[in-house]
């Protein structure tokens, strides 16, 4: 499949820079190279052209490169012009290319959407490389890599032959049944083996949580009585002034945010409104906010001040995983019972930070170093990924229908795992998957 319009973006990062890439995909990519440029450089060779507009005022110098299709990132021919990376710079040839007929910016993921609708990658790749696009820690990378690479894409084709094989499997006894010299005995090996896939992706969705923590990080909420200490520990954590602090009890109202960097994972750490009665009505939906978030984190840090004195205020917290984190230790001691805190610390004097930290590193999933992390991530694919699993349980139900209806439940679980690569109708979820893609991409 092939495009008209031919497209083109600024591809690098934030101007100025010292080199700003510019790509084009598209028919026209060859032409428009031919006269900016002068001529076309070999294939994939980089060559150092003067880059000119229509008048044949020279606009810059750069490397430029041409990727003929259908080997190129889009599948379509492509080109690159490697430029300085000033602001007027750029802003005068990305004017240059929009003078061409029939040339036009790239909307955000075009050219990734491009690529898969030319075969070049399959969704759960395009969406790895997105995210390995805004991935921040190591693990996030890692992830990603291993996604974009296609790393996910071949454990998902192998289920999804093993579907195919079994109902082919199943066809040919349909077929034959009548005859009575074949025997019946293809069946047992083909639903052992459905059956054993079945539990792969049982295991494999067992995984999504991991998967989930390691992409939009841990969430951790720091609760507690209203000056127990809660934004002066996002700050410190944070090592900047991202929270108001002040001794006036109710300070905090809106939740605020900061990712940290923690062993390579990616931490989302809340600071919330203290808990308490009021009736001042900011306060109280700050304080309604706080549960709401509480009731959606992985882990809970409940400081105070003082032993354990606020602690039914929090309300239900037994679905989440608490630490106790009892605050201010450089004051005149509030005498803690043993066990009343997880984990003391001061952010005055520093002591107990570390441990807090490595308390908190304890939640985070334990994954081996080096492995390769094949770990489902989104929702739309552990959503698709339920259904196949379901719809292979109901075909190796023992009362299920004829074989007829068994091999149907095997077709719609092979469907279902083909709307997670995109080999089937997933034409709805373009716009959606790729404008999450950022432009030039
Ligand atoms: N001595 C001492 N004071 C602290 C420490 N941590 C916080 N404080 C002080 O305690 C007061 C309240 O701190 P905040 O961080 O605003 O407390 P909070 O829990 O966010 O309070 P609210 O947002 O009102 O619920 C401020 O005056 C801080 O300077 C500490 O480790 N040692
Ligand atoms: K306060
Ligand atoms: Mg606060």
């Amino acid at each position: 499949m092939t495009s008209k319009d031919t497209i083109f973006a600024l591809s690098s990062g934030a101007l100025p820079s010292g080199v700003a890439v510019i790509r084009l995909s598209g028919p026209q990519s060859q032409e428009t190279i031919a006269q900016l440029c002068g001529r076309v450089p070999l294939a994939r060779h980089a060559s150092l052209l003067p880059i000119r507009d229509r008048n044949g005022v020279m606009l810059d110098q750069g490397i430029v490169l041409y990727f003929p299709g259908p080997t190129s990132f889009t599948g379509e021919d492509c080109a690159e012009l490697q430029i300085h990376g000033g602001r007027a710079t750029v802003k005068a040839v990305l004017a240059a290319l929009s003078d061409f007929e029939g040339l036009r910016s790239a909307e955000a993921g075009e050219f990734s959407r491009r690529a898969f609708l030319n075969g070049r990658m399959d969704l759960v790749e395009a969406e790895g490389l997105a995210d390995l696009i805004v991935a921040e820690t190591e693990m996030q990378r890692r992830l990603a890599a291993e996604q974009a690479s296609g790393g996910l894409s071949v454990l998902y084709d192998s289920w999804s032959k093993r579907l195919t094989h079994a109902r082919a499997m199943i066809e040919a006894e349909l077929d034959f049944a009548d005859e009575d010299d074949v025997p019946g005995s293809v069946a047992a090996a083909i639903w052992h083996d459905m059956s054993a896939l079945e539990q792969e992706i049982i295991n494999h969705l067992a995984e999504a949580r991991t998967g989930e923590i390691v992409r939009d990080g841990l969430n951790v909420v720091i609760a507690g009585p209203p000056n127990a200490g809660k934004s002066s520990l996002l700050n410190h954590l944070a090592k900047r002034d991202v929270a108001i602090v002040t001794d006036v009890p109710g300070t905090t109202r809106d939740i605020l945010s900061v990712d940290l960097d923690l062993s390579g994972f990616a931490v989302r750490l809340h600071d919330t409104a203290g808990l308490r009665e009021t009736d001042d009505v900011v306060e109280r939906e700050g304080i309604r906010r706080t549960h709401l978030s509480m009731a959606q984190a992985h882990l809970v840090l409940l400081l105070s001040e003082e032993p354990g004195a606020d602690w039914p205020l929090l309300g239900d917290l037994s679905s989440r995983p608490v630490l106790r984190v009892g605050t201010k230790t450089d004051k005149a001691d509030p005498s803690w019972p043993d066990g009343g805190a997880d984990v003391m610390i001061s952010v005055k004097s520093g002591e107990g930070i570390e441990d807090l930290i490595s308390a908190i590193a304890r939640y985070l999933p334990d994954l081996e170093s080096g492995s390769a992390l094949a770990l489902p991530t989104r929702q739309r694919h552990i959503a698709s990924l339920t259904t196949a699993r379901e719809q292979i349980r109901r075909a190796l139900e023992p009362d299920a229908e004829g074989l007829d209806i068994r091999a149907e439940y095997l077709r719609l679980a092979g469907q279902a795992l083909g709307r997670v690569t995109g080999r089937v109708d997933v034409e709805n979820l373009l716009d959606v998957i790729f404008s999450e893609f950022c432009i030039g991409k």
